[in-house]
């Protein structure tokens, strides 16, 4: 029986992703402002190890060595983030020419190598000076993400032909202002709601800046898990039902549909605020594509003493699990496509984000490292992109997550989703076996797989 062909529809676009806080380092270089996560970093108690951004994969410094491994990679584009902070220390006002400069400088040299950038303005790593006025739970913020997305359009949109404005809005509420954590470290269902929904405000005051800025292409990122009942028990199905709205809803629907899923008053009750009809003409807005992240699934069961959603995930049996927790589940990436188009229409989509954590004993042989585990994730996902693909799924794009090992939030550097080995006592990038792989997708468009 012949190979089944995954060729990808001509001019797929092949990239790799990476996030401003977790492999810059340097983070309060040339007149920088410390963020969020600076200041999360630095609690005592917040961080695996007590590991910072401090140094990270020191990218601030090393940026033209790592645009060499993107272009050995064959890469079409790269996935980066800026720092809010190194552009503007105050969040609002006062431009840092030192911190524009350096996103001008990476943007050049992508460009040198034939490497499209796609600029995210918000991963996570909020100005802590917003943070004091309020940050996500002040009404306000809508109006300084617009000056800053305007900042950023005037000095870069000559050279960068795709714009998000958000990175996953969920785990910004979810892991910063409900169950704390993540930067902020907050923990109120009270507060959840309001961040939620001024993220989307400020996502769409952010894209009406660009209509009146920007001349190429602007969207939003959001991460989608699919979620699936652990039994066919009415009381698992409605649980299974909330997960969804609440993690895979409560963002795209206000972008994309202009309301919320009533399973959110459900879920949150009175915490759940009435938001005023107006807000939903600035949160729905017009976006060019949409960025989906996809790592994994869940088999959701009810559970009366999960606060606030009732529901739980069930593990699932003779299962491969990452080091992150996280079920080898590339049925739930075709699934996750079909659903989002079967939602919110035709909207050109990317895969912004898809990779696993594995630990790869440190063999390296004719410079490579291997990873078997990573390896057959990265293989299993495209060959479920491409059944998307074939059922009529708009999909322009893959970026793997991550170009680097990098800091992974307040897990440190323990989880490793490189595509490139980093020893960050030394700094040296070690490609693994998934690197080589992922070049020959890129060279053959997804043939070798
Ligand atoms: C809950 O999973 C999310 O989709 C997700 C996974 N990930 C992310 N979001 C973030 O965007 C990255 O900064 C993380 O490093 C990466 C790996 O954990």
């Amino acid at each position: 029986m012949s190979r089944p062909s995954f060729r990808f529809p001509d001019g797929f676009h092949w990239g790799a992703a990476t996030s401003a806080y977790q492999i810059e380092g340097s983070p309060l270089a040339d007149g920088a402002g410390p963020s969020i996560w600076q200041r999360f970093a630095h609690t005592p108690g917040m961080m695996a190890n007590g590991d910072t951004g401090d140094v990270a994969c020191d990218h601030y410094r090393r940026y033209r060595e790592d645009v060499q491994l993107m272009k050995a990679l064959g890469l079409h584009g790269y996935r980066f983030s800026i720092n809010w902070a190194r552009v503007l220390p105050e969040g609002t006002g006062r431009v840092n020419p030192k911190g524009l400069d350096f996103y001008s400088r990476l943007v050049d040299e992508l460009l040198e190598h034939g490497i499209a950038p796609n600029a995210t303005l918000f991963h996570w790593d909020l100005p802590a000076a917003l943070d004091d006025r309020g940050g996500w739970l002040n009404r306000d913020i809508a109006h300084w993400f617009a000056e800053y997305a305007e900042v950023m359009f005037k000095a870069l949109d000559d050279r960068v032909p795709r714009w998000s404005t958000l990175n996953e809005p969920w785990v910004v509420t979810d892991g910063g202002y409900l169950h704390g954590a993540l930067a902020p470290g907050h923990r109120s269902k009270y507060e959840a709601p309001l961040a939620a929904h001024n993220l989307m405000r400020a996502s769409g005051a952010g894209i009406q800046a660009y209509r009146a800025h920007g001349r190429h292409e602007i969207g939003v990122v959001f991460n989608i898990e699919p979620k699936y009942p652990h039994s066919d028990r009415a009381e698992d199905v409605a649980a299974t039902r909330r997960a969804h709205a609440y993690m895979n809803q409560q963002f795209a629907d206000p972008a994309l549909l202009g309301s919320y899923p009533p399973e959110l008053k459900e879920i949150f009750g009175d915490a759940w605020p009435d938001f005023p009809a107006d807000d939903f003409k600035l949160t729905k807005q017009k976006v060019d594509f949409v960025g989906i992240n996809y790592y994994t699934r869940a088999v959701v069961k009810h559970d009366p003493n999960q606060y606030p959603l009732q529901a739980t995930p069930v593990r699932q049996p003779n299962r491969t699990y990452t080091e992150t927790g996280w079920e080898v589940f590339e049925q739930g990436l075709t699934d996750t496509l079909t659903w989002f188009k079967q939602r919110y229409g035709d909207i050109p989509l990317y895969i912004t984000e898809n990779g696993s954590a594995f630990y790869d004993p440190p063999v390296v042989e004719n410079g490579v490292l291997d990873d078997p585990l990573r390896t057959s994730y990265l293989r299993k996902h495209l060959g479920a992109l491409h059944k998307a693909i074939a059922a009529g799924v708009n999909l322009k794009g893959y970026y793997a997550w991550s170009l680097l090992d990098n800091l992974e939030w307040s897990l440190g550097f323990s989880k490793r989703f490189g595509l490139y080995h980093v020893d960050f006592a030394t700094q040296q990038r070690t490609p693994k076996a998934t690197a080589k792989l992922y070049a020959q997708v890129i060279a053959s468009n997804g043939s070798v797989l």
